[in-house]
């Protein structure tokens, strides 16, 4: 069970950094500072809320999210480990992996030079873990708020033989609408398109959605832009150790099908995730960590 008295009294800095129960029964940490405001949800490691004090959220919450234990989060950033997607042999392990369905433990909270908070939260495995994933292997999340949320999750081999795994870092961006977004930064890379299960090369200098659309860029790096002309903004994706971007909106019909997603809920989102997977597993032997990091923000405006 988590203790927010406990919490408190070992991690909370005053005016900055809090625990409270939101949303039913689920533990937040609460954070604001002189950048930006953020909820962070224990359950999952799920950032539900970056607010940089001279814009809206960043982030999109479907109002219709469950906040229950054993069932995932809709929208923020779900963190998706040890596996993205279907599980590939067993069809009854849960979508997206575990990370998101269990409580991750605090390990520090702290404000560094820059006024920036920093909060660290691990879990490891154990026998819950082990249920679905037999390997060994400690999850730690850092979550850096300021003008930019920078989240990193490091995952290291505690176990005596080497693993793969699969993971990505869900973004949900909200914005005015899909129709009146172009996504920038994917021109001349190849994806893979979920929904026809072929690959494509984007010719387009923008991407404009206008239908459902999962597509996974393979083999880049690079930051891509969210251009929201209505809202009057620019987000800037960045990401490192990650080799996919994964860009995903399920359009009309899907999304009235998806019980956690009010039927126009697809209207006022999409998710541009930092995705390890497909041909880029990560490979980790015995001792070894690897980083995979969502660095998000707005672009600074040029006069
Ligand atoms: O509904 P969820 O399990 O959270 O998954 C939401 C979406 O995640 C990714 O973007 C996948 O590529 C989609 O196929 C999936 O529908």
């Amino acid at each position: 069970m988590v203790d927010i008295d406990e919490l408190d009294d070992k991690f909370s800095i005053e005016g900055e950094v809090g625990f409270a129960e939101l949303e039913e029964d689920l533990v937040f940490i609460t954070v604001s500072n002189k950048y930006a405001d953020a909820d962070i949800c224990l359950y999952g490691a799920h950032i539900t809320s970056f607010r940089p004090h001279n814009s809206m959220d960043l982030l999109w919450m479907s109002p219709d999210s469950c906040f229950e234990v054993g069932k995932a989060i809709r929208g923020g950033i779900p963190v998706c480990f040890p596996w993205f997607g279907p599980h590939k042999t067993d069809e009854e392990k849960p979508q997206h992996g575990f990370a998101r369905l269990m409580y991750w433990d605090v390990l520090s909270t702290a404000t560094n030079p820059a006024g920036e908070t920093i909060i660290k939260l691990e879990l490891n495995s154990s026998e819950e873990t082990k249920a679905y994933w037999a390997h060994d292997f400690r999850a730690e999340m850092t979550i850096v708020v300021g003008k930019t949320l920078v989240e990193t999750l490091k995952i290291t081999n505690t176990s005596a033989v080497s693993f793969d795994y699969t993971c990505a870092l869900h973004t949900y961006y909200s914005l005015s609408a899909i129709e009146s977004i172009t996504i920038e930064g994917l021109k001349g890379l190849t994806y893979y398109n979920q929904l026809t299960r072929e690959n494509g090369v984007q010719e387009e200098e923008k991407l404009e959605i206008t239908d459902g659309l999962t597509r996974h860029y393979l083999n880049t790096e690079t930051p891509v832009i969210i251009d929201d002309s209505a809202f009057r903004r620019r987000i800037k994706v960045d990401k490192k150790g990650s080799k996919v971007t994964t860009v995903w909106n399920p359009g009309a019909e899907p999304c009235a099908k998806i019980g956690d997603l009010s039927d126009d809920g697809y209207e006022t989102f999409v998710c541009v995730e930092a995705t390890n997977a497909f041909d880029y597993p990560i490979h980790l032997a015995p001792g070894e960590s690897f980083e995979t990091s969502a660095i998000i923000g707005l672009e600074e405006k040029i006069f």
